[in-house]
């Protein structure tokens, strides 16, 4: 039996149909000003805090996407309702203690709701609820999070490969209490009992066994959880975090634009001696994303940071002879690596060992797709030093991987002919990248 399906495709994708597309460089540089879509790491987060809240929670700002997509139709499915009311959403969220007996979810690829659902699909010890996924999603990383839920009293069952999704999660008469987890492989099993902890029927008790890999996005989970009513006690150090039982509040909020997205645009203008202001944006953010705007600072770009907008501005060339650990905010490891290739000197990047097993294994597609594209990389096993040289246009693959054919689009705004396959890939989280790139100027054929 396979329950998993290959593609993450859903009503809200783009570009379908689309097998490749081709990008033509700039050749003037440019002043412009764009609106980012919401974040995905908001937007689902604040999609299951509503769908598990006491009321209807409205929404506004929201990331329309794949990600999004199948988290919205797995909480519809459990039981919570989303109407689209004007530019807002108004999610009624369920009691926990009426999820359906049986049920099962498709998640998609999201990372975010492979690790956020489980724990709290996994508070009620009379629903049975099966998570399926993509094929890409199943084979990362889960069973930290599962053992972990394991000791705080939930089931979790393998249907097929020991480790992997699908799974069944069921609760049990006692949940909750005292776990110890390690945070070095994905930050998101930490906000997942943190998410999970106040609906256990005892207090919660989660115990740090290393550090945490991006941990501003656990920030992110408090700060959230603190919006919807529910506060968390953390060490200063992390290493020791409590939370007490309560029930979810429904919440009016606008949620945050996707900084991680945003980082896109302020590469583009950073290698093309352009300009361009991004409105909109939270620049006291816990998004770890905004940490790009320092290290394009540190490459030779010109930085203004607004209230609300950050203006960034290319210098004649981009600097390089730096060694730059993105431990904290790897997410954008794949751009600053791509941008490196353009640099006056080598680059090398540190701490990202984790995303070998994110949508791809990232570290060695960037070696992969800089080698084709005649690039001097070498590969370690935390990122790469990457030396710029001649670079010649290529066909190059994007791995399903959104991260991957948003960084490579750079290179193509720069040398004439770069193709990149399977494109639509970046529905995963910004479903309109490529036509985002077309109102700047930029010349994209879509093959
Ligand atoms: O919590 C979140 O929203 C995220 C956490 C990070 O994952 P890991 O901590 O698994 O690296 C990040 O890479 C992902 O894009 C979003
Ligand atoms: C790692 C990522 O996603 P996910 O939420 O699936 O982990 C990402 O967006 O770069």
């Amino acid at each position: 039996m396979t329950i998993n399906l290959k593609s993450a495709k859903s009503p809200w994708s783009s570009l379908d149909g689309v097998e490749a597309l081709t990008l033509h460089p700039i050749n003037q540089s440019f002043n412009k000003e764009v609106i980012i879509p919401g974040s995905k790491s908001v937007t689902n987060r604040a999609f299951i805090l509503a769908g598990f809240s006491n009321g209807t929670s409205k929404l506004s700002g929201y990331l329309k996407s794949d990600d999004t997509y199948w988290c919205m139709e797995s909480l519809k499915k459990l039981g919570a309702t989303f109407k689209f009311i004007e530019d807002e959403i108004h999610i009624t969220g369920i009691n926990h203690a009426e999820l359906p007996d049986k049920q099962q979810i498709f998640i998609g690829s999201a990372g975010t709701s492979a690790r956020f659902l489980p724990g709290i699909l996994g508070t009620q010890e009379k629903s049975e609820i099966t998570v399926t996924s993509t094929e890409q999603l199943a084979v990362r990383p889960h069973q930290t999070l599962h053992e972990a839920l394991q000791q705080l009293g939930v089931e979790v069952k393998y249907l097929e490969e020991e480790g992997q999704l699908p799974i069944t999660i069921k609760g049990t008469a006692q949940t909750g209490g005292k776990v110890s987890i390690a945070g070095n492989q994905s930050s998101q099993f930490i906000s997942g009992l943190l998410m999970a902890a106040p609906l256990f029927n005892r207090p919660t008790e989660i115990e740090l066994t290393t550090n945490i890999v991006q941990s501003a996005y656990v920030d992110i989970t408090i700060e959230m959880m603190h919006q919807f009513g529910i506060n968390v006690d953390v060490s200063d150090d992390y290493k020791h975090m409590k939370v007490e039982q309560g029930q979810y509040q429904p919440a009016t909020l606008p949620l945050e634009a996707d900084l991680s997205t945003a980082c896109y645009f302020m590469a583009l203008a950073a290698l093309n001696k352009s300009t361009i202001k991004i409105n909109h944006l939270n620049m006291e953010s816990h998004q770890p994303d905004l940490e790009v705007v320092d290290i394009l600072e540190r490459m030779g770009a010109t930085v203004e940071k607004g209230s609300d907008y950050v203006v960034i501005s290319g210098p004649e060339q981009l600097k390089g002879h730096l060694t730059i650990d993105m431990n904290a905010c790897s997410d954008q490891a794949l751009t600053i690596g791509t941008l490196a290739a353009f640099a006056d000197g080598p680059i090398t990047i540190t701490g990202v060992e984790h995303i070998r097993h994110h949508e791809c294994n990232r570290v060695s597609a960037l070696t992969e797709s800089l080698s084709k594209l005649g690039i001097d990389v070498v590969e370690h096993q935390d990122g790469w030093t990457i030396t710029p040289g001649q670079i010649e246009a290529a066909t190059l693959d994007t791995f399903d991987d959104h991260r991957v054919a948003m960084s490579l689009s750079l290179v193509g705004t720069k040398i004439d002919g770069v193709k990149l396959l399977d494109p639509s890939c970046v529905s995963k989280t910004c479903p309109t990248y490529f036509e985002m790139l077309k109102s700047l100027g930029i010349s994209v054929e879509y093959n």
